[in-house]
C-alpha cells in the first residue's frame, strides 16, 4: 500500500505527517504504521507519526502516535509543524487559526516575515496541576511541587505538570550529568504515573533561561519536546526559579523555544518548524 507522507521537524523532534485532507487511512492500521515509519533502518526514521485531519470544531485537527505506536494527547512541536503545513499548503488561508487535539483546541499564529513563515506561536492553554488530573497516584489532590520521589536508593524530587499530556520534571545542577538514559525509562513506566509519563530534567541558568533534556513517553530520548518545554517553564515558576508573565528561553538539544505562562493562566510557546521531505511510503501491512 502506498502512502503519501511529509516529514517535518520542530527543533529536531521529527514526525512523519499524513495529510488526511487528501486521503483516508484505517484506524486499526495507525499503531503499526507509527512503529514502521519511525524505524530508522526499515522505515523512514522519526519520533512517531502525526495525522493532520479535517475537524468539525477547528480549521485543522492533529493526532500524534509515538514511536511505540501509543497515542499521545498533544504534541507541541507537532502543533507548530501542523500549523506551518496547514498555512503553506493552503488548508487555511489566514495566519491565525485553531487546531483540534485530543487534549482540546489550541490557537496557532504564524509569524510571517518577508512572505515566509518564520516562527509559530501556539497558545497551549492552561497547565493542569491537580495530582489526579496529571494523572499521578497519591494521598491528596493537591499540586505536586518538589515532592520526594524515591527510586531505589536515589532520592529525587518531582514537580508534575500536565499540558494535556503528563510530565514529571526534575531539577538538576548540571544538565550534562542528568540521568536521562538511566532513570528516564524507569520513571516513564513508574506505577505512580498510571498512564506513564514524559520525563524532563532541567538546569536553571537564570530566571529566564533553562537547559532541558527529555525522555519521552513512547519514544525515548528526543531532541526536543514542546509540551515538555511548557511543563518545564511552569515547573520552574511553581518552584520560584522563574516568574509568571515573563518569557523563558528553554534550550533543548535541537534548539530554543520561548515559553511564557501569563496572568490569564495561558501558556504560550514560540519556535520554529521545518519541512524535511515529502514522498511515498510503502506500507507493509
Ligand atoms: N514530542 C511531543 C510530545 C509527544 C507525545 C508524548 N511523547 C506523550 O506520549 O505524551 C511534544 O513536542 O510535545
Amino acid at each position: 500500500m502506498e502512502i503519501p507522507y511529509i516529514k517535518m521537524h520542530g527543533l529536531g523532534n521529527s514526525y512523519i505527517y499524513l495529510d488526511l485532507f487528501q486521503f483516508e487511512i484505517e484506524e486499526d492500521q495507525l499503531a503499526t504504521l507509527a512503529q514502521e515509519v519511525s524505524n530508522v533502518n526499515t522505515g523512514i526514521g522519526s519520533d512517531g507519526l502525526i495525522l493532520i485531519h479535517p475537524s468539525e470544531v477547528a480549521e485543522v485537527g492533529m493526532r500524534i502516535f509515538n514511536k511505540d505506536g501509543s497515542e499521545g494527547m498533544s504534541c507541541g512541536n507537532g502543533l507548530r509543524c501542523t500549523a506551518k503545513y496547514a498555512y503553506e499548503y493552503g488548508i487555511v488561508d489566514r495566519p491565525n487559526f485553531k487546531i483540534e487535539t485530543k487534549a482540546g483546541i489550541v490557537e496557532a499564529e504564524i509569524l510571517v516575515e518577508e512572505g515566509k513563515v518564520n516562527d509559530i506561536t501556539v497558545n497551549m492553554g492552561s497547565p493542569i496541576l491537580n495530582r489526579s488530573a496529571i494523572p499521578m497516584l497519591g494521598d491528596d489532590d493537591k499540586h505536586v511541587i518538589n515532592e520526594r520521589f524515591a527510586i531505589g536508593d536515589r532520592d529525587l524530587h518531582v514537580t508534575a505538570v500536565s499540558m494535556g499530556n503528563p510530565h514529571a520534571v526534575y531539577f538538576v545542577d548540571d544538565i550534562e550529568q542528568a540521568p536521562l538514559y538511566d532513570l528516564g525509562p524507569i520513571i516513564e513506566k513508574d506505577e505512580r504515573f498510571p498512564e506513564g509519563v514524559n520525563v524532563e530534567f532541567i538546569e536553571v541558568l537564570s530566571e529566564n533561561e533553562l537547559n532541558f533534556r527529555v525522555w519521552e513517553r513512547g519514544s525515548g530520548v528526543t531532541q526536543a519536546c514542546g509540551t515538555g518545554a511548557c511543563a518545564a517553564a511552569v515547573a520552574s515558576i511553581l518552584n520560584n526559579n522563574a516568574r509568571k508573565n515573563e518569557t523563558i528561553t528553554v534550550h533543548l538539544l535541537g534548539g530554543d523555544l520561548q515559553i511564557k505562562w501569563d496572568e490569564n493562566d495561558q501558556v504560550w510557546m514560540t519556535g520554529g518548524a521545518d519541512i524535511i521531505a515529502t514522498g511515498v511510503y510503502q506500507f507493509h501491512i
